[in-house]
């Protein structure tokens, strides 16, 4: 791995606590004359959001994104990392940080290993999409459903150098690590929709949410709605309805070549598009969105082998049965001789 040669800083700026760890990833890159370029996705000065491509190009490409704050910064700074291939570091003063990997006590060891190349690539599964034409955001919408967060996205750009292809619909330049929701505007008025797997009716909805998760986003929307927590090292599309007016509400985990198309249907309410909790779009009865596994992965930074089942016990507070607890804590496992030759696998093995 070569060294970083230019770092590119998202930062959670309303936390004291974000802004001293920035300030320090700063002073360490002008120790080692690394241009560290902040890039303020909530605005370019003029009073509007800028596509991803065109964030990526104002901070120069830089080849590291550093983001300080929870996950919502974490997933800010990889929309930002996706056109350039950028690597992400997510340093955390969030919540949760489920996404993160280090404190902010530990930035500079952190920064040291990327630099040095002694860390994990973390190479994740993302989605991307194609609709019937390209999204759009009514006037007056994205007041609605701001939630005091900062300003809109611009609706995604067809993607660049690609026709837009009516059959397949048109290409958008999006790139979701976690998912891509579809969901209600209106208290009243359900989402109905049909659902369909690699071009074949599935069903049809009538919910408050559909969510296409990633297997990274398996633990996010989609978990809270009940879905099941999927391995990162599987490439997976999971399906989870929510609030689904129906008896059939189960997820369903499908392949990554399984595109899942959702289309609006006569009676539904408009229904807003989300991608990574971000507003992207409005539909209206008529209109499609297909949600695909990207090309592309998003590159994470881990400065040791990730323990995602670990950190699913630690983030979440799992608690153990108290009465399976009432017989001791239970032993370690970890058996010091090398794996059995009739137990590996070819390529990494996981946890
Ligand atoms: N009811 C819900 O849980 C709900 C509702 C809307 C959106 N979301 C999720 O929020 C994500 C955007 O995150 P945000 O921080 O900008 O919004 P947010 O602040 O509303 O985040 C929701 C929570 O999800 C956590 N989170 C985000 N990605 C995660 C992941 N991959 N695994 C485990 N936890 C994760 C965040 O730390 C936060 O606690 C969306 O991609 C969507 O999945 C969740
Ligand atoms: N750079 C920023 N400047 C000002 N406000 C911000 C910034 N980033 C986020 N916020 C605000 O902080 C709140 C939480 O944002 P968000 O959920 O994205 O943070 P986060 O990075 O996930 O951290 P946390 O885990 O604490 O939520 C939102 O109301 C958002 O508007």
């Amino acid at each position: 791995m070569v060294p970083i040669e230019r770092v590119g800083l998202v930062v959670h700026s309303g936390k004291d606590v974000a802004r001293a760890a920035a300030a320090e990833v700063r002073k360490w890159a002008a120790g080692r004359g690394i241009p560290c370029v902040d890039i303020d996705v909530w605005d370019d000065g003029q009073g509007h959001r800028l596509n991803a491509r065109e964030e990526a190009e104002r901070a120069g490409n830089p080849d590291l994104i550093v983001t300080v704050g929870g996950d919502g910064t974490f997933l800010r700074g990889v929309r930002v990392a996706g056109p350039v291939d950028a690597l992400v570091l997510g340093v955390n003063v969030g919540r949760v940080g489920f996404l993160t990997e280090v404190n902010a006590d530990d930035v500079v060891r952190a920064l040291d290993a990327v630099h040095r190349g002694d860390i994990h690539v973390d190479a994740r599964m993302t989605l991307t999409m194609r609709a019937s034409h390209p999204l759009e955001i009514p006037h007056g919408i994205e007041e609605m459903l701001r939630y005091g967060r900062g300003p809109v996205l611009p609706p995604p750009h067809v993607r660049p150098g690609m026709k837009s292809q009516v059959g397949w619909g048109v290409p958008l330049d999006v790139l979701a690590l976690n998912d891509i929701v579809v969901e209600k505007l209106a208290r009243d008025r359900q989402a109905s929709l049909a659902v369909y797997v690699g071009g074949k009716l599935f069903a049809s909805y009538s919910a408050d949410a559909l969510i296409v998760a990633s297997s990274t986003g398996s633990t996010a929307y989609s978990f809270a709605a009940g879905g099941p927590i999927v391995s990162p090292h599987l490439d997976a599309l999971v399906f989870t309805p929510v609030a689904a007016h129906m008896v059939f509400n189960r997820s369903v985990v499908l392949d990554k070549t399984q595109r899942i198309g959702l289309l609006v249907l006569e009676h539904s309410g408009d229904v807003a598009v989300s991608v990574d909790g971000q507003l992207r779009g409005v539909l209206a009865p008529g209109d499609w969105i297909s949600v695909y596994g990207s090309q592309r992965r998003s590159k994470l930074a881990r400065l040791s082998e990730p323990d995602f089942l670990g950190r699913v016990r630690d983030r979440f507070g799992l608690v153990d049965s108290a009465a399976a607890l009432a017989d001791g804590q239970p032993p370690a496992y970890a058996p010091n001789e090398p794996m059995p030759p009739d137990l590996a696998h070819p390529g990494p093995n996981g946890d």
